[in-house]
């Protein structure tokens, strides 16, 4: 039987019993910095482990055997392409797109943030907890660890430019949880590539002259559409006060700080991306109704969220939000979730908007969803 064609009980449960593997190794070629390495000003020349360690100059004792280790793992999961010389001597390995877009771009943006983001020390701890959230929902697996929930836990830690900049060796990284700044580097780093894409395909901001960005986090997001909507007067965002004092000033953008399930600021369109997911039903009622407070008669609520699909099944799209379903559990809400597209549309009704559109779909990740008042 061609291998690719085993589908045995053992075989799955091995994978599922060390895929914890894969993310780590991922976590390791970021920190070890391959992927810059590889992709250099827009080459994507194959090298093998022992040139990405003389590149990247990481001492002596650095072990590329180790490395390639590591790098035949994830060209197993597509990260990589492996190069074999024809005598069989030599791997050497080049960037997928996947691995393309965890390098670094000519923004200063990546992937790789959010990768890393996701597994620092303190998230880390947390997860041996799963179990909990379901034996005692009452309190974060994140929460049980840290004693506080992990945004306000974020904004205690010191900013550490220098280890988001790789100015420190790479012994630094996750000792210092230089939180709220690998959060804003995380989300730029993903949101900037999905809103390139949105705002290609999505009109529903024309003719908007105030527009509310809520969490919108360094800005970025309501930046991009203020610059493809000249029509957009005054751009607010609007995010924890921790947050707001961090973030980038941007020309034209007001940056207001405060709690969404207290109040939103006014304005004649809110923009609210990947926010109720980390918010309970309770919590989502309150913002919805908080939302609809801030807008005008026929003021518009554009919703964009991860949703779930109706039914588990195994498409890359369904897992990647299951997965990170587990994550909002454990490190954020163990009550907020990720919601199917009913669910989503249920809680803006009964706060009294009425649907606008039909939903969306920008990249099989993210959905957008409008509420009008
Ligand atoms: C997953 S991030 C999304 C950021 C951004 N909208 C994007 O898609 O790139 C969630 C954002 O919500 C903010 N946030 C969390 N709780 C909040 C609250 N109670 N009030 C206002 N903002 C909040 C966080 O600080 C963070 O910036």
């Amino acid at each position: 039987m061609e291998r690719s064609q085993i589908n045995s009980p053992i075989l799955a449960i091995m994978e599922l019993a060390n895929l914890v593997s894969v993310p780590m190794s991922l976590n390791a070629v970021i920190k070890l910095k391959v992927l810059d390495t590889i992709w250099q000003d827009g080459f994507n020349n194959p090298l093998s482990a022992a040139e990405i360690l003389s590149a990247v100059a990481v001492g002596p004792h650095a072990d590329a055997e180790n490395l390639q280790r590591i790098l035949r793992l994830l060209t197993s999961y597509g990260v990589f392409n492996e190069h074999i010389a024809g005598d069989g001597s030599g791997r050497r390995y080049s960037l997928t797109e996947v691995g393309k877009a965890l390098a670094t771009d000519e923004n200063g943006l990546s992937y790789a943030p959010y990768v890393l983001q996701h597994h620092q020390d303190a998230i880390m701890l947390a997860w041996p907890l799963v179990h909990e959230a379901v034996l005692d929902p009452s309190s974060e697996p994140f929460v049980k660890v840290h004693g506080e929930l992990a945004y306000s836990y974020y904004g205690k830690y010191p900013e550490m430019n220098l280890l988001m900049h790789g100015e420190l060796p790479y012994s630094y990284y996750g000792k210092y949880p230089e939180m709220n700044l690998l959060m804003q580097k995380a989300m730029s780093g993903v949101s900037v590539p999905f809103m390139k894409a949105f705002l290609d395909g999505y009109d529903g901001f024309q003719g908007v002259e105030t527009l509310v960005d809520v969490g919108g986090n360094s800005g970025e997001c309501l930046r991009m559409i203020m610059s493809k909507y000249q029509s957009i007067k005054k751009g607010v965002k609007f995010d924890l006060p921790e947050v707001v004092e961090k973030a980038p000033k941007i020309p034209g953008i007001e940056h207001v700080g405060g709690d969404v399930l207290k109040s939103v600021p006014p304005g004649d369109a809110i923009f609210m991306k990947w926010i109720l997911v980390a918010c309970t039903d309770d919590e989502c009622k309150q913002i919805f109704k908080n939302c609809f407070d801030a807008l005008p008669p026929g003021g518009k609520l554009i919703v964009c969220d991860p949703l779930l699909p109706d039914r588990a099944d195994d498409n890359r799209s369904s897992r990647a939000i299951l997965e990170a379903d587990i994550y909002i559990m454990t490190m954020y809400r163990t009550k907020g979730k990720h919601r199917t597209e009913t669910e989503c549309r249920e809680l803006g009704l009964a706060a009294g908007f009425h649907n606008l559109k039909p939903k969306f779909n920008v990249d099989h990740y993210f959905t957008v969803l409008e509420f009008q008042k």
